[in-house]
């Protein structure tokens, strides 16, 4: 897993921690050392004040399960101001927007204030402009005389901007400005221009107690090589890892005996179907209540027997589950953050806007069926049909490595010759028989997987798979209604329809990584 990766600045009045490369995962290594000749009344103060911030740190790391490395380096970038634009990045629900919100609860000095944009609950720039404008107009000045002057152009609401934080830095206030879900500017109109200068900011306003935090899906790369403008800090947070998530669902539970137990039964298989914790929250809280009916008491603690019972109990509803589409609740976090604008309805971070957005919303549109079903579409799309034999042993499993060594160079140069002229005609055309027979295939290598689940001895049947060839027709015309496959008319020499799949590779790879399917291992490549 890559760890992340924050570029430490000299320029900064943290530089003594923010230097140190132990201090991510380690704080309390961080602190510079004090000589000791120095030693007497400054280690005093010096210890009350590691006392703080070991205090300050550990409330935060409590709130913040598998975010240790990140709390630290958010505590250390972010005070004390003046501090150079902070960016986190990272996937979907990886905790970005609740640890920035945690440790701007946490940092000092104070008094400071916090203007906070929600992109995806803002339509256009102009609600941008009025949302931070209005967080940071005065509270004695009222919302109507603010409207009317909401600036359209983007210059206009920089030199808005500045006016209403210099009346802030000239009262020795720090301003904390933080643009959530960055991404979403580039899908307005004239988007690029905006994030451009959104992202000049710190350049443009020059107001040293200004600290600009940027929270986004990606990388810093992404906005800087476009900008020139001068490069944040940044704290990257990876895909949490299945320990991390149990950690964070374990936290505060009333019953940690029972819910640990229910835990290791259902979260590894759902956890392949998705790794966002809102939408495991959001998916095992009506399994747990499941789990728990044949017990009359909720604070009991089961012991083996109880548990193989409760066990028995919930493995059909965990099969239903798997293949169920999650929905999840609006997040709590956005709708905490009161943005200002009243005339927009915070809407829930489940809009599609944009190609991108379309690719990760798949992850829980889409049940676990209909993604392996889609993946079999892809590859069938993809190879030729010749060399499915080769790409699928008999398990199921591919095997090509071993059957590439025994081909003859001559075969293997007409494979070669074969996949070229099938990339440059784009996706073809396959019948339903071989959809379903790759289908076969990689669902049989996938039982496989989920057989490593910690559950009493070949209780689990296959896990939630068993009900995964069930409704494949329906699920196949669902995915050519959504257009994701398309089906042609029937073919003169067979009789029967043909179906091509329109979805592109990248996307083929995500919706495969949201079910743990090694999709580039079938993939032929020359
Ligand atoms: N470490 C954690 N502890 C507790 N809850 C967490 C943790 N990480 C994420 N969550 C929960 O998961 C949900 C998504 O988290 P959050 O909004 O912070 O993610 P994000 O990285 O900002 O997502 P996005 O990129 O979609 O905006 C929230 O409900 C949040 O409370």
């Amino acid at each position: 897993m890559s760890h992340p990766v924050t570029p430490r600045r000299s320029t900064r009045s943290s530089a003594g921690s923010a230097s140190d490369p132990a201090s991510p995962t380690s704080p309390s290594k961080s602190r510079p050392k004090s000589t000791p000749r120095r030693q007497l009344i400054p280690a005093a103060a010096k210890e009350e004040e590691g006392e703080d911030e070991r205090s300050t740190i550990n409330a935060l790391l409590e709130a913040l399960p598998g975010r240790r490395a990140q709390a630290s380096d958010l505590l250390r970038l972010l005070a004390p101001a003046p501090a150079l634009p902070l960016l986190l990045y990272g996937g979907a629900a990886t905790g970005k927007t609740r640890a920035l919100l945690l440790a701007l609860r946490h940092i000092l000095p104070r008094p400071r204030l916090v203007a906070y944009a929600a992109l995806r609950s803002l339509p256009s720039p102009r609600s941008l402009f009025a949302s931070l404008l209005s967080q940071l107009s005065p509270p004695s000045s009222s919302s109507a005389s603010c409207r009317k002057r909401v600036p359209d152009k983007p210059s206009d609401f920089v030199a808005a901007l500045r006016d209403a934080l210099a009346t802030h830095c000239a009262q020795g206030e720090s301003v904390y400005l933080v643009f959530d879900n960055l991404e979403v500017v580039r899908s307005w109109d004239k988007g690029g221009q905006l994030l451009a200068l959104i992202l000049r900011l710190h350049d443009l306003l020059r107001l040293p107690q200004v600290v600009l935090v940027y929270v986004s899906s990606a990388t810093p790369d992404a906005y800087y090589s476009m900008t020139g403008s001068v490069e944040p800090n940044h704290i990257y947070f990876p895909d949490y890892t299945v320990d991390e998530v149990r950690d964070i669902l374990m936290r505060g539970h009333p019953n940690p005996k029972l819910y640990t137990s229910f835990l290791s039964v259902v979260l590894k298989p759902l956890f392949r179907v998705t790794r966002r914790v809102d939408e495991l929250g959001a998916a095992l809280e009506p399994l747990f209540r499941r789990y728990c009916e044949p017990l009359g008491d909720m604070n009991a603690v089961p012991d083996e027997s109880t548990k193989r019972r409760l066990f028995e109990h919930i493995q059909p509803h965990l099969a239903v589950a798997l293949n169920e589409t999650f929905s999840v609740p609006m997040r709590a976090s956005v709708d905490q953050c009161k943005d200002g604008n009243s005339g927009v309805k915070a809407s829930t971070k489940r809009q599609f806007s944009g190609r991108d957005s379309l690719s990760t919303e798949l992850e829980f549109h889409m049940s676990v069926s209909a993604k392996y079903l889609l993946l079999s579409a892809f590859l069938a799309s993809r190879n030729p049909a010749t060399l499915d034999a080769a790409l699928f042993d008999s398990t199921g499993g591919s095997d090509n490595h071993k059957r590439k060594r025994k081909s003859s160079q001559a075969s293997i140069n007409m494979k070669d010759t074969m996949v070229e002229e099938m990339l440059m005609k784009g996706p073809g055309t396959f019948p339903l028989e071989r959809l379903l027979a790759i289908f076969q295939c990689i669902t049989s290598v996938s039982k496989d997987d989920l057989s490593d689940v910690e559950c009493p001895d070949s209780m689990m049947n296959g896990s939630g798979m068993t009900g995964l060839m069930s409704d494949i027709l329906l699920q196949l015309s669902t995915l050519c209604n959504s257009n994701f496959l398309s089906k042609s008319r029937s073919c003169p020499l067979e009789g029967s329809a043909r179906y091509r799949s329109n979805i592109d590779e990248d996307l083929a790879l995500k919706v495969a990584r949201s079910v743990s399917f090694p999709l580039s291992k079938y993939i032929y490549r020359r």
